[in-house]
């Protein structure tokens, strides 16, 4: 299957203005699935334009919100109505399974929907004025030209999760998503064309992040740029923001402690810190990468997990019995294979996995094996940084107060969870959690109700809920005096 897509631009299918092309793989067998533009700074800056013509004319933003929910409803209608086509699309370009795809797809819809809901229900406030005769309210309004940067791991999800609300809201977009996972976004740009939208209100760019993606960062017609991504590029986002002091939000890595206390319902947590690593083979952002165990059950959960991951099936994303597919490149493989090297030498014991599988079948893709590591300190690079892969770390510990510092022991704060049955450390562990979500009991939960986002420099902002529709809306002040009398304070005699 061989697809070509252009990058869309006002409303209109575009090439790249230097009609250079980038071929896109299948992570599963390195084959080719795809060729699409390859843009620059030129098409960036074009992009942006069309984009700042359609919010500065009102067309969009000026319309009443039942229209735009109107709208976004009709697109969620069409992505549900594609799901299928979308998710195997997703498949295949990041090599996840398509089970995985279609769980994205079905959230993506109910995104597009709740956002559409939500789209008219702002009614502002009205302040209890302290001066007589005046009146005093709060209105949102929408924050502008919106520059939307998504990563290659969930590459439709993490669009949507910005797209929905930007659009909701009444911001017009430029869309860049991961150069090397373009084809769902490309395929939603066909959707939001089918739906109507005005020109130049929808438009997306592909290419080099450092290129395309830093135009959107530092361009002055910017008014707002949302990233997800690694927290390197998020910085360097950030500086580039400063030229306009555009706001920024930020959706950043995370390395997140999964806890074990010895009173959990032990088969259930060991169950649950399987889910919370290997959804596409440990390539998320909230992986509970980083077990901690209690003493007095430590040997028997490693024992279960290492006897649980020895079973994982790998293979290709499309076949029913595939559990886990491969990583999404050659050069993020040997990212994996690097920090598993490094565990090593620092002294962390490899009790599974740590190699590319040797099943003739797999030989042509990017895949690692399920990868355990016990003994494991909180000095290890492999227990501080973000490996993205399908390894998990297993560090010891003996108080309820030693695991809560191990967890929060990290530059992130995105996601946390703990296992026990005690109702008491269930209240004091969940509030001594540096992290914007924490699961008692679960792991890896995420719902467009409730609001997702990083402490620490796991990112700025929060994504989904009402807080996700906030993150691109202005707050003003309308201050209105309906009696106005003379003050005669400067230049008249009192
Ligand atoms: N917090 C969350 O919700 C969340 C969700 C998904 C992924 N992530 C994080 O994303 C990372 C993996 O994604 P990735 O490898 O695609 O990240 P990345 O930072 O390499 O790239 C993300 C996007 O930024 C663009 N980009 C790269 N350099 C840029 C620059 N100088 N200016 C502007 N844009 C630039 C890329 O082209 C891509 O579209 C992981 O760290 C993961 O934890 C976080
Ligand atoms: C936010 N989430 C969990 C959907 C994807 C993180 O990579």
């Amino acid at each position: 299957m061989m697809r070509t897509t252009p990058m869309y631009i006002n409303s209109t299918w575009t090439e790249a203005l230097s009609g250079d092309s980038r071929e896109i793989y299948n992570p599963f067998d390195a084959s080719v699935i795809a060729r699409v533009p390859e843009g620059g700074r030129g098409d960036a800056h074009k992009a942006i334009q069309a984009a700042r013509r359609a919010f500065d004319t009102g067309q969009w933003p000026g319309q009443p919100a039942v229209e735009r929910a109107r709208l976004v409803f009709t697109l969620a209608e069409a992505i549900d109505r594609d799901r299928e086509e979308l998710a195997r699309l997703e498949s295949l370009d990041s090599g996840k399974t398509v089970e995985e795809s279609r769980w994205d797809m079905e959230e993506i819809a109910g995104i597009f929907r709740y956002y559409a809901g939500l789209a008219d229900k702002e009614h502002g406030e009205v302040i209890a004025s302290p001066f007589p005769q005046t009146t005093s309210k709060v209105v949102r309004e929408p924050v502008g030209v919106c520059g939307l940067i998504a990563p290659w791991n969930y590459p439709l999800l993490q669009a949507s999760w910005k797209i929905a609300p930007a659009l909701a809201a009444g911001c017009t977009i430029v869309v860049k998503p991961s150069e090397i996972t373009p084809l769902t976004t490309l395929k939603l740009a066909e959707l939001c064309h089918e739906a109507g939208f005005p020109p130049g209100v929808v438009n997306v760019i592909l290419g080099p992040g450092a290129e395309v993606g830093a135009q959107l960062a530092e361009s002055p017609d910017v008014d707002l740029i949302s990233f997800t991504g690694g927290i390197a590029t998020g910085k360097t986002i950030m500086r580039a923001a400063a030229g306009n002091v555009k706001k920024v939000a930020l959706e950043l890595g995370g390395k997140n402690p999964n806890i074990i206390f010895d009173d959990a319902d032990f088969d259930l947590a060991v169950d649950y810190a399987l889910n919370g690593v290997f959804f596409h083979a440990g390539q998320i952002c909230s992986a509970g990468a980083r077990l901690l165990v209690q003493d007095a059950i430590h040997d028997r959960f490693v024992a279960a997990l290492r006897d649980r991951m020895s079973r994982i099936v790998l293979g290709n994303g499309f076949d029913a019995q595939t559990e886990m597919g491969p990583v999404i490149s050659q050069e993020h493989l040997d990212k994996v294979e690097h920090y598993v090297e490094s565990a090593c030498q620092e002294g962390a014991s490899l009790l599974l996995g740590g190699q590319r599988p040797s099943a003739p079948e797999l030989q042509n893709g990017y895949f690692f094996e399920p990868t355990l590591f016990s003994e494991c300190t909180s000095d290890m690079r492999i227990v501080q940084e973000e490996v993205f892969g399908p390894v998990v770390t297993v560090e010891r510990f003996t108080t309820e107060q030693e695991a809560i510092d191990l967890a929060n022991g990290t530059i992130y704060g995105l996601s946390a969870g703990f296992w026990t049955r005690d109702p008491d450390r269930m209240e004091r562990v969940a509030q001594g959690l540096r992290a914007g979500t924490v699961w008692i009991n679960d792991f890896n939960v995420y719902f467009v109700q409730a609001p997702w986002g990083g402490f620490k420099q796991s990112g700025i902002g929060r994504e989904l809920g009402r807080s996700g529709l906030e993150e691109y809306t202005e707050v003003k002040h309308i201050y209105h005096n309906y009696a106005t009398r003379p003050v005669h304070w400067f230049g008249a005699a009192r």
